[in-house]
């Protein structure tokens, strides 16, 4: 399957400790979220709410456990905001992610998502950006990317379920739109569940752009009443529609080959958001390591 240390595998924090919804497993702390990522075999992490943002505490905390950085969500708003704004911000979380060691990091345009509101029917009030906003979006990318190169790292694109950005024609015009040498593609393969997408078109047609990669599973009876009831992006996750790879509906044995097949190298990354109160997340982080291993043979 895999070349020999081609691929590092990490986890999310949020299973533990959720961003978006920080009354889900507000009583996990920093250390047990780190120190069960690492007993379940896990050697990587991406940045959560709790984690200290003192580079020397939080280095020494991760060495501690083998673990290293992979990578860290930012929230462009290169549509509705002045550049000069997202720029400023993107700098800073730069900067943080190249002192923790990362290679990559992860943006996704928040301008008119609806990912955040609890109330709005996702499916129903989803964003369509107009001409102008991919205008605004490609360039804004592509000079976001030139600054990941200064510092030798990639920008990788997060499509998203609630965004402009989110079915596999956008995914597409995104990518025709930018420069393939400075916009790059974080494929997750939940989302693209979540949104009716068939994850191994959207891995087939951008493989050589993939450089990042986040294994999000779907249970489809919920994914169904988020649709048919008019649910909340935020309600789906707390009704579980999402879960682990190998706990849902996504087939990952062919993800898997392609990704081998294809030289993927790089992070591939457990991100499973449920309820902790529901889903013990340390009992999720070790079905999902076993579940790589029998699949994906790493
Ligand atoms: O990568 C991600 C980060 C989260 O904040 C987001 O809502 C989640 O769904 C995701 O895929
Ligand atoms: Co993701």
């Amino acid at each position: 399957m895999f070349e020999k240390n081609a691929v590092k595998l990490g986890i999310a924090p949020i299973g533990w400790t959720n961003d978006d919804l920080p009354e889900l497993g507000g009583e996990n702390t920093f250390e047990q979220c780190i120190s069960e990522m690492a007993l379940a075999g896990f050697t990587g992490s991406e940045v959560g709410n709790k984690y200290p943002r003192d580079i020397p505490v939080l280095q020494k905390a991760l060495k501690l456990r083998n673990l290293e950085i992979a990578s860290a969500w930012f929230s462009a708003f290169l549509t509705t905001k002045p550049f000069d704004e997202t720029k400023t911000a993107f700098l800073a979380h730069r900067d943080f992610l190249y002192e923790m060691g990362a290679k990559v990091i992860v943006v996704s345009e928040q301008g008119y998502s609806i990912q955040g509101q609890q109330e709005t029917p996702l499916f129903a009030e989803k964003p369509i950006f107009t001409e102008d906003d991919w205008g605004k979006l490609a360039s804004g990318l592509n000079k976001l990317g030139e600054l990941a190169q200064e510092k030798d790292m990639k920008l990788v694109y997060h499509h998203h379920m609630g965004t402009g950005v989110q079915t596999t024609e956008e995914i597409n015009q995104l990518m025709e739109m930018t420069d393939e040498n400075l916009v790059y593609l974080l494929y997750d393969t939940g989302h693209l569940y979540f949104s009716g997408e068939n994850p191994l078109e959207v891995l087939e047609n951008h493989m050589s752009r993939i450089k990042h990669v986040h294994l999000k599973d779907v249970r489809p009876e919920v994914a169904k009443m988020v649709k048919q009831d008019g649910l909340s992006f935020l309600t789906g996750v707390k009704e579980g529609v999402f879960t682990v790879p190998g706990n849902g509906a996504v087939d990952f044995k062919p993800i898997f080959e392609i990704l081998a097949q294809s030289g993927y190298e790089g992070w591939m990354i457990v991100e499973a958001e449920q309820d902790p109160s529901k889903a013990n997340p340390f009992e999720y982080a070790l079905m999902a390591r076993n579940y790589i291993k029998e699949t994906a043979g790493v």
